[in-house]
């Protein structure tokens, strides 16, 4: 490997990043060319697929949570960029998943190592993502955690309560898939490339990131302990208030606009949602 492209994120989890690139600047010292992309969240997508056409690095090297690991490989994936993975974000959902590791050294050696997975890639509502997406109570949650400010998984619990007394879920959903189309009330449908939530909480049991499958989750119902066991990571799922239903594609369709997020990146609203598999569209470094 010769040339990395750091993509980092300066306020992703609250974590001071400058002692973090001094040191990755420092381990690689003479060993590749490093050259590192700031995001400034507006407009990014653009100024890094500019970056990568003009440095052509051999890899990307993600210092960020979910949202940058979206970004780089919506930047990257036409052209079958390699990834890693220093995982530095709130939750860090697709990281945990992947069992990437937390210290900075261990995770630097996967992240520029040579054992690499192909992994699916959801398109989805012009956009792509790589771990899971939902329209419903946590999309809403996430919606008043983007608009509040506060950072790290405090940050999502505090959102908690607020979210849970605004929201008018249960909504009326429509979820075709497999040539079939099933009605119901659910407060969240999602998406589910793989199986875990940043909280640690498995959603997707049956969730493998590399199958060439989606798992849709259908939460028909949810109480408040059930929610807050949830993101405390406590909760094990049960076929009562939970069903997944395994497919290539999916249209979901709601009654009226519900709050909606990809990868932990809030989306608006919307009402019609279609989404398909790409199997083994990128490549990951893993442990
Ligand atoms: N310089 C910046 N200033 C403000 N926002 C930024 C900046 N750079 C990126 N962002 C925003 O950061 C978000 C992505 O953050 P990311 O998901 O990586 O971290 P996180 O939300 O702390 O962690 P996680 O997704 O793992 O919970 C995007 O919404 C993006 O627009």
């Amino acid at each position: 490997m010769k040339k990395v492209l750091m993509i980092v994120n300066p306020i992703s989890g609250n974590i001071d990043k400058f002692p973090i690139i001094k040191q990755v600047q420092h381990l690689l010292h003479q060993k590749v060319e490093l050259c590192i992309f700031t995001t400034s969240g507006d407009g990014d997508i653009r100024l890094l697929e500019l970056r990568i056409q003009e440095f052509g690095p051999d890899r990307l090297l993600v210092v960020g949570g979910d949202g940058t690991i979206k970004l780089a490989a919506e930047a990257g994936y036409k052209k079958m960029m390699e990834i890693g993975i220093l995982p530095m974000g709130s939750a860090n959902g697709l990281a945990t998943d992947l069992d990437i590791p937390k210290s900075l050294e261990q995770a630097l050696q996967v992240a520029l190592g040579k054992n690499l997975m192909a992994v699916d890639v959801i398109e989805i509502a012009d956009s792509i993502g790589l771990h899971i997406s939902d329209i419903g109570i946590n999309a809403e949650l996430i919606a008043n955690f983007s608009q509040n400010k506060i950072r790290g998984h405090f940050g999502y619990f505090l959102n908690t309560i607020p979210t849970l007394l605004r929201t008018k879920a249960p909504y009326k959903f429509s979820v075709s898939a497999n040539n079939k189309t099933l009605h119901f009330k659910a407060i969240m449908v999602a998406i589910a490339n793989s199986k875990k939530f940043g909280t640690g909480t498995i959603i997707n049991p049956e969730g493998k990131i590399n199958d060439g499958e989606i798992e849709i989750i259908i939460f028909k119902k949810l109480d408040i302990v059930n929610i807050l066991k949830t993101i405390g990571g406590e909760v094990k799922l049960n076929s009562d208030f939970v069903e997944i239903i395994k497919t290539k594609e999916v249209t979901i369709k709601a009654e009226r606009p519900v709050d909606f997020q990809i990868d932990g990146e809030h989306f608006g609203q919307t009402s019609n949602i279609y989404a398909c598999v790409k199997p083994g569209a990128i490549k990951i470094a893993i442990p």
